[in-house]
């Protein structure tokens, strides 16, 4: 240990210093960090048996590790022994400072375990480094990244002299050992940790033609089990790739965790060029990189994100195979790029999450679209040196056809680029939407009681959780009636249903927050600490796993496999799919996506009150939404997909400058998303995967909720349709009406006065209110629901020019006038949408409200309901308003001047 820390001392670092890095509270430190590791080989430290795995983890630690307070003394021992300390010396260590790395390093590295020896190192595959590895880095010549080419070349040419090669292509140091170690059988006499390789001279490393060979698949996947571990590639990257090879653009749409970095990464490794990687995130980059240096692959990040102001001059050396920029700096840097494909070579442009190029997108970034610089810049005609225009890969997990073809346009990606689809369907995961107040604290008890009851059966929850909670739910339950908590199968008795509003009432969100338990807890809930906590708790590892359970069917490959439905199935074929999804949920994580930050947060205290472990994410935008979207599910097994929507709300935009365009689109995609909520009798896999432009047949996933609980009982709303239609054309004959020069001088005011606004939905259901007593106690949103159906029939349209999310000014269409003018008897047999079943849950037993409206002429009916109505728990008491100006003068004994006075005044009569 003396000879560590000597060449720590002689690198110019202090340990504390160190330590900070590896504890990640220094993460942008890489390079200083690398300089240590260099100076530690040069030393010849580690024949001394200072562990590589260390030296690995220094430099990339400052990503994964979590702080101390944050972690189990498991988590901490299982880390340490990553890094190379052996077993006893770790658990020894732990055992005396507690679960906290920073004393654990501490401990060991003061010499406090004199065993520790580093004589075997794990490598991430689990293989061993003995000491012949280290002494043999220890020689310091030239490090080779390429011998990945070699070992593609091997076959075909003869070997290039290593100076030749790659002399000069340094990787990310410290990161790439393991990979170096696994490669090189024989003594590494080329390492060269120098990060100053100078440009100048750097060889052309590449011919333009790397001779792949047609057995490249071979190679391909010989490189995957070297770099990833994993047998093949899969079909959609083969596809990907093999367009790469044929020089063509190629625009990719794979779901989300399939594996697409694969299809730019592997050309970077089959050819030694660089690839180039356009990515709309700092934090994306960064994880990425991070993951790359684990499978030994040098890789870089650009743009303002990047701390160290030397990286970008090293990329535009070549020094990096795989470089990630943002679009911003791209176009900043297409001159060194260029020079690059000169000198290096550029294999690949590859634009990831490219839907952000599209304004119809769900993530609209304006310099994306700009990224038709790389195929107007990097093509054959203007660099004369390549032979092929440098391919452009186009890669999403999420793109309308319209935004597919938005992009092809933007980027001016060739005619023939190639368009590799998979399906959209996730087999294991099961949508459902559930009725929620949403953002009200009130609301959470009945949209979190399942969770909080899963993570205490699972144990995951502090002690004071475990014994409280059930006990604290309850106690909630009962004071429900005073704070306006509803229980979970019952409407919230202060929401609004005529209004199609919620009756939100901070004074109900305070007490509700003050009635969850733990409230001293509220001192540590500051923005800061919970951002602080989230830094140190949230690295990619934490919510990746490996898309082991991809399998990119299509679903009718996979009703092939797996059997849709009990009534398409052949009888002789067991319906594994059925099986599969009665398999119990396992338990993980549960990530919550909320709109706003404010509300992370209170979900967060919410939850941590009940003793989960829970953490609010706060990245400000809906970048993080999109960082962390699709996780689910990832490794292939069940996931719940739960959507918490206000069914009795019409959603509004979220304020945001956008242009008129950009607002039409949201407007649109609000409007889909809101009627993917209303649906109640369409399988909710077919409605997002058809969403994608993609055939979802006949099946059904059979794990959403529309497909387990089946739809709702139809029911005949024919007299309904036409009273509404009926007011709408009536209006509609009246406006026209008022138009001409029509006036009887009785009847023209009173029109005149009734129309002079547009009419919108709510006015003409208080119109069919006051035309029949039988839809006297009709809901607003009732109709809302209506009106959905009937615009989806093409009976009425939206009367307004703007793109709308809900009917606001419905107009009869000459289909809806056939409609109404129809005598035939035929029935108007609809499913009712789920805003309609949540305001007749209350008068369940009637199927429809012309049988409620039936039911007041029934006595007994009309006995019971009054009885229920006096018998109903009388409304929360609220604050009292405060006097209005009219209530003073009415009240003469008011203690205003006012009031005296008319109070003297009429004692004086
Ligand atoms: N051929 C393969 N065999 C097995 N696993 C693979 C293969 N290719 C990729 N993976 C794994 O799949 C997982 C997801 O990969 P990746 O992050 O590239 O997905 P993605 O499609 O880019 O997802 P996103 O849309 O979220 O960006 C990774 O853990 C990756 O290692
Ligand atoms: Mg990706």
């Amino acid at each position: 240990m003396r000879h560590v820390k000597k060449a720590i001392k002689d690198a110019g670092l202090k340990k504390t210093y160190i330590h900070e890095i590896v504890l990640g509270r220094k993460s942008n430190r890489i390079f200083e960090i690398q300089q240590l590791v260099k100076d530690l080989f040069d030393g010849n430290e580690l024949s001394k048996g200072f562990p590589v795995k260390l030296l690995e983890s220094i430099s990339y630690s400052s990503h994964t590790m979590s702080g101390d307070g944050c972690t189990s003394s498991d988590q901490v021992i299982a880390k340490l022994i990553e890094m190379g300390f052996d077993n006893s010396t770790v658990i020894k260590a732990v055992k005396a400072v507690g679960p906290s790395y920073h004393n654990a390093i501490e401990y060991i590295l003061n010499g406090s375990h004199e065993n520790f020896k580093g004589t075997q190192i794990s490598t991430s595959n689990g293989k061993t480094l003995g000491k012949r590895a280290f002494s043999a880095t220890s020689s310091g010549v030239q490090t080779r990244q390429s011998s990945i080419l070699d070992h593609l070349r091997s076959g075909t040419r003869p070997k290039q002299s290593r100076s030749d090669v790659v002399s000069d292509v340094s990787i990310s140091k410290s990161v790439a050992l393991p990979s170096i170690a696994e490669e090189h059988k024989e003594p590494y006499s080329d390492i060269n940790f120098s990060l100053e390789t100078e440009p100048a001279s750097l060889p052309v490393l590449f011919p333009e033609e790397v001779d792949i060979g047609s057995d490249w698949e071979m190679k391909v996947n010989s490189l995957l089990q070297k770099h990833f571990g994993y047998s093949s590639l899969k079909n959609f990257q083969k596809e990907a790739l093999s367009a790469w090879f044929a020089h063509q653009d190629c625009l990719v749409l794979a779901a989300t965790g399939s594996g697409k970095s694969l299809c730019f990464q592997i050309p970077a490794l089959l050819t030694g060029k660089v690839v180039v990687v356009i990515s709309p995130l700092i934090s994306l980059m960064h994880d990425q990189c991070f993951k790359l240096s684990k499978h030994g692959v040098s890789a870089c990040f650009l743009g303002s994100g990047q701390p160290d102001s030397s990286v970008e001059q090293k990329a535009m050396r070549g020094m990096y195979s795989i470089v990630y920029v943002c679009p911003e700096t791209v176009l900043r840097l297409i001159e060194p790029l260029q020079r690059l494909a000169e000198i290096r070579g550029i294999a690949l442009f590859a634009i990831d999450e490219v839907h952000c190029v599209s304004k119809w997108g769900h993530d609209f970034r304006p310099d994306y679209r700009r990224m038709s610089i790389l195929r107007e810049n990097f093509n054959a005609n203007i660099l004369k040196f390549l032979k092929f225009d440098v391919p452009v890969m186009a890669l999403t997990a999420t793109a309308t056809t319209q935004v597919r073809e938005d992009i092809l346009r933007s980027l001016c990606m060739s005619k023939d680029t190639k368009i590799v689809l998979t399906s959209f369907f996730r087999s294991n995961l099961r949508f459902s939407v559930k009725h929620s107040k949403t953002s009200s604290p009130a609301s959470y008890k009945k949209d979190f009681c399942q969770l909080i009851d899963m993570y205490i059966r699972k144990g995951n929850t502090s002690e004071k959780g475990k014994t409280s909670v059930l006990q604290e739910l309850d106690d909630q339950s009962d004071c429900s009636a005073s704070i306006g908590i509803s229980g979970p199968d019952r409407i919230s008795p202060n929401y609004n249903i005529e209004d199609g509003n919620i009756d939100e009432d901070d004074d109900e969100v305070n007490s509700t927050m003050e009635n969850a338990p733990n409230a001293s807890w509220e001192e540590e809930m500051s923005v800061e600490y919970l951002e602080n906590d989230v830094d140190v708790c949230q690295n990619v590892d934490d919510w990746d796993v490996s898309c082991g359970g991809f399998n990119g069917y299509s679903p009718r490959q996979y009703w092939n496999t797996y059997g849709s439905s009990e009534i398409n199935d052949p009888p002789d074929k067991p319906n594994k799919r059925l099986k599969i999804l009665q398999e119990p949920l396992e338990q993980g994580l549960t990530i919550i996506y909320v709109p706003t930050r404010k509300e992370t947060l209170r979900i967060a205290k919410y939850l941590c009150g009940f003793g989960v472990k829970a953490a609010a994410y706060n990245a400000s935008s809906l970048e993080a939404y999109y960082q962390e979207a699709g996780r689910a599910g990832r490794d292939g097994k069940l996931a719940d997909c739960i959507l918490y929507a206000n069914l009795s709300r019409v959603p509004t935009l979220l304020p945001n400058r956008r242009s008129e365009d950009q607002t039409k689109q949201a407007y649109k995609m609000l409007s889909d998303c809101f009627r993917y909520g209303m649906n109640t009798s369409c399988c909710r896999a077919k409605i997002l995967v058809e969403y994608f432009g993609e055939d979802f047949g006949n099946g059904k996933c059979l794990s959403c909720d529309t497909c387990v609980d089946g739809p709702p009982d139809m029911q005949n709303l024919k007299e309904e349709a036409k009273i509404f239609l009926q007011v709408i054309s009536a209006y509609n004959v009246q406006s026209n009406f008022m138009d001409g020069s029509y006036d009887d001088g009785i009847h023209s005011d009173k029109i005149r006065h009734k129309f002079m606004e547009k009419p919108n939905l709510k006015m003409f259901v208080s119109i069919i209110r006051d035309q029949s007593q039988k839809f006297l106690a009709t809901d607003l949103i009732w109709w809302q629901g209506l009106a959905r159906i009937m615009e989806n029939k093409g009976y009425i349209r939206e009367g307004d020019e703007k793109v709308h999310v809900q009917i606001k000014f419905p107009e009869v269409t000459k289909l809806g006038l056939e409609f109404l003018q129809s005598e035939r008897e035929e029935s108007f047999n609809v499913y009712p949408e789920a805003d309609m079943l949540l305001s007749t849950k209350k008068s369940k037993c009637y199927s429809s409200f012309s049988e409620w409206g039936k039911g007041w002429a029934d006595p007994e009916i009309r006995r019971q309901r009054l009885e229920r109505s006096f018998n109903r728990q009388p409304r929360k008491q609220r604050k009292p308003r405060r006097k209005r100006k009219w209530s003073r003068t009415s009240n003469p004994e008011s203690s205003t001047v006012r009031g005296r006075l008319s109070a003297k005044l009429s004692k004086k009569k």
